[in-house]
């Protein structure tokens, strides 16, 4: 199955090549803004296959976790009422982030992950890889049915007994980790946009994270909208509302680094 694009870079290589497809069929228009249209058009498209040929591969489990996760219809699963709500396979973070997160997992020298949204187990999975022998990464996710296909995953791989999964929605596993005294080195915020306030509220106010502990938020960019004009889907507003919050927030420090679809990396202060 084609992977739809759905970061900035993604989507502006899919316009670029719509317009060099559209100017190639006009006969009198300067050479010179074709060849500029082309290379806008190189630039946009080759970036992401360049990340990805000069990062370090995924492991093998990582790469039949993906061609799983391609190969299931999850439309199908949502109009059988098998799964929650409507999930797609770009919701998967993949090669590049996963290594992203597998390095900031061995700079911090996290033991402990938590992550707020699982789907089928890319970042849990590449951040478990990253981890000491005796390390844990909680997962949280709502959905039964993908929490059992990434437990399939993990069962099948090396690092996936590190991984615990909690299937409720991730509000309530993280009041009950906090009322239990767990505590993160590192939490990976990827679930519902709506959320993320709160999921970082919850680990500001709570000992959830660790006093030296990284935050990394997902989807900081949302394909554009928040700089966009025009109008914003529910979640472009959600990470709109996000992104301004945390800029006011004296409790932390961040930086949006534009990997992918956005991460932002958020430390207390
Ligand atoms: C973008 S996907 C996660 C992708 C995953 N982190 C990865 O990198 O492959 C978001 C997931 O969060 C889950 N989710 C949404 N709202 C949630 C909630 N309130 N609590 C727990 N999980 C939630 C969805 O079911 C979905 O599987």
């Amino acid at each position: 199955m084609t992977v739809r694009p759905v970061t900035p870079v993604g989507i502006l290589a899919a316009k670029l090549e719509s317009l060099v497809s559209q100017v190639e069929k006009i006969d009198n228009l300067d050479r010179a803004f074709k060849a500029q249209l082309q290379q806008a058009y190189e630039l946009a498209n080759g970036l992401d296959p360049y990340l990805n040929l000069c990062t370090t591969p995924e492991s093998p489990a990582l790469a039949a976790l993906v061609k799983r996760t391609q190969s299931e219809d999850w439309s199908k699963r949502f109009s059988d009422g098998e799964t929650v709500r409507h999930l797609e396979q770009e919701m998967l973070s993949g090669h590049v982030e996963g290594q992203m997160l597998k390095f900031l997992v061995h700079l911090t020298k996290a033991q402990r992950v938590l992550e707020i949204g699982m789907f089928t187990g890319y970042s849990a999975l590449a951040m478990a890889e990253a981890l000491p022998v005796d390390g844990v990464v909680v997962a949280c996710e709502v959905d039964a049915y993908v929490a059992e296909f990434a437990q399939k995953c993990f069962d099948e791989s090396t690092a996936g007994h590190k991984i615990s999964v909690k299937v409720a929605p991730a509000l309530e596993t993280m009041k009950q980790l906090a009322q239990d005294g767990e505590v993160f080195d590192l939490v990976f915020i990827d679930a519902d946009k709506a959320g993320y306030t709160d999921y970082l509220n919850l680990l500001l106010t709570t000992g959830l994270l660790a006093p030296n502990g990284l935050i990394c938020a997902d989807n900081t960019l949302m394909q554009g909208q928040p700089y966009l004009s025009g109008t914003a889907t529910e979640n472009g507003v959600a990470i709109a509302k996000f992104n301004q919050a945390l800029a006011d927030d004296p409790r932390v420090e961040q930086v949006l680094v534009p990997l992918r679809d956005g991460l932002t990396l958020i430390r207390r202060v």
